[in-house]
């Protein structure tokens, strides 16, 4: 069990719209010591009642900063939640919804300059005043392309018009911020999974970043 005073062991799994992000988290409930944290999807369908996902959809000009704005909020309750085990895996973080999700509506003119600039100071407090630090980051690296096929199938009713180039500019958002290491900071060391395997054969896959995670979790623990 975790000491209380201690920070578990942060791990963010990251990666485009349709990369597998809830099946890998799916694959680790089998481990008591480590706590789960799926993307509260669920709370953007339905805030008192409105579906701000579906809203940020239909006319990303007029609610994207406000679906933005409370997905940071969601965001930061898990950063800050506190977990009974050595280890907490979180899907997506307060880094992506910045360095991509945020990122790439202000550069398709979807979010306004004033209101990126509030969406950014806000990232950077939070950054600066809370502990929100991660201390590994599960790429699941995909092809747009792949990810575009998964979505059509998956066909969760809020996606279904999202087109090829935004999953493209995405990749190349998550690319920059992971592997180029471009325009930002990156708060962990990264393990890059080949997620455009499909499910059968990407358990080999998981098994390969359980070790890396449960290693580097073992040592952080045992320090
Ligand atoms: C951090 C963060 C997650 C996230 C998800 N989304 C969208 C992409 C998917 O269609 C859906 C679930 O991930 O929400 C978004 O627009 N902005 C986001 N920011």
């Amino acid at each position: 069990m975790n000491s209380e005073n201690r920070k578990p062991f942060t791990v963010l799994v990251e990666g485009n719209i349709g990369s597998g992000k809830t099946t890998f988290l799916e694959h680790f409930r089998q481990f008591e010591d480590i706590t789960l944290l799926t993307e509260p999807v669920e709370q953007w369908r339905n805030l008192r009642g409105w579906n701000l996902l579906d809203l940020m959809y239909k006319d990303p000009a007029k609610w994207a900063m406000t679906f933005q704005s409370y997905v940071s909020l969601t965001m930061v309750d898990m950063h800050l939640r506190p977990t009974p085990t050595p280890v907490k895996l979180m899907e997506r973080s307060i880094f992506s919804a910045r360095y991509c999700f945020v990122e790439n509506m202000l550069r398709n003119g979807i979010l306004h300059e004033a209101e990126f600039a509030v969406l950014d100071e806000w990232f950077r407090f939070i950054q600066q005043h809370m502990s929100i630090d991660a201390d590994l980051i599960v790429y699941l690296k995909t092809s747009p392309s792949v990810v575009h096929e998964r979505i059509r199938k998956r066909a969760r009713s809020e996606e279904q018009c999202v087109p090829l180039k935004y999953l493209e500019d995405l990749h190349q958002l998550h690319e920059d911020w992971l592997v180029n290491r471009a325009f930002a900071e990156c708060p962990a060391p990264v393990v890059i999974i080949d997620a455009d395997l499909d499910l059968s054969q990407i358990t080999d896959e998981y098994k390969k970043s359980e070790h890396q995670i449960l290693r580097k979790a073992v040592d952080v623990v045992m320090r």
